[in-house]
């Protein structure tokens, strides 16, 4: 799929409209969440995140962000309660970021940017495939983990040393034994409501789980982020930054809490 969408004034979100019309639709992500307009929902459950560390297989550079990719061909990786029924396999995780520690989340709090948003990728098991599911209202489930300056964190760590290997679009390497599990917070408390991919095809088939607690990164650790590039070898480099979809228009939509 390389319809040439990007980050850049020529091919950025405010462009995406023209190749895909839902950019307009009324379930568009992402979306600044007003913490004191969520409404405390006591019927929510509590997340259950079951990863095994086995099915991590690889680590790409697509072009928009880079991703760890996990072995989905059976329920061993799963989410389930939260505000979904049934079972949702993880599929992949990847991040979005900022040039500078200002920006980056997609999501934004009380109008308050993250420096990166990690969003975990799972997708319903009703469904024969992810592909299948993503095209659907209940296909996907993506748990968002904000990002913001601190200690430097241990567990992205091993991600970060692994971008070496693939500075450049289209590369990948392989990413073995990684408990996706680490990345998360200690409090599982979320915001939840009902959006869409935030690039392109920006399918409006997403549950939306963003975790209230924040996870830190380190300034020197954002750098790495920032040393990828867009561009694959040999063209002009195109530093991989910014690439983050700003907030979309609620257009009525309730977000829920899981905590009071
Ligand atoms: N940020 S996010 O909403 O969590 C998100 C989730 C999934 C995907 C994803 O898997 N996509 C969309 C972009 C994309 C680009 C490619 O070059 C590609 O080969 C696959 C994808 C997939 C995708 C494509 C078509 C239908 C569904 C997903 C992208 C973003
Ligand atoms: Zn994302």
């Amino acid at each position: 799929m390389s319809h040439g969408w990007g980050y850049g004034p020529t091919n950025g979100p405010d462009k995406w409209g023209d190749d895909f019309p839902v950019a307009n639709g009324p379930r568009q992500s992402p979306i600044n969440i007003v913490p004191k307009e969520a409404q405390y929902d006591s019927s929510l459950k509590a997340l259950k995140l079951r990863y095994d560390p086995s099915n991590a297989k690889g680590i790409l550079n697509n072009g928009h962000s880079f991703q760890v990719d996990f072995d989905d061909d059976t329920d061993s990786s799963t989410l389930t309660g939260g505000p979904i029924s049934g079972t949702y396999r993880l599929r992949q995780f990847h991040f979005h970021w900022g040039a500078s520690d200002d920006r980056g989340s997609e999501h934004t709090v009380n109008g308050i940017k993250f420096p990166c948003e990690l969003h975990l990728v799972h997708w319903n098991t009703k469904y024969p495939s992810f592909g299948e599911a993503a095209s659907q209202p209940d296909g996907l489930a993506v748990v968002g983990v904000f990002l913001k300056i601190g200690a430097a964190n241990p567990r992205i760590q091993k991600v970060l040393d692994a971008l070496d290997a693939i500075k450049t679009k289209g590369k990948q390497t392989t990413f073995a034994n990684f408990d996706a599990k680490t990345l998360l917070p200690p409090s599982l408390d979320y915001w939840t409501y009902d959006g869409s991919l935030t690039t392109p095809p920006l399918l409006e088939s997403v549950t939306w789980i963003l975790l209230k607690e924040p996870i830190s990164v380190s300034p020197a650790q954002m750098a790495m982020f920032r040393s990828l590039l867009f561009t694959g070898e040999g063209e002009a480099p195109c530093c991989m930054v910014d690439n983050y979809r700003p907030p979309q228009p609620l257009k009525g939509r309730q977000v829920r809490a899981s905590f009071k």
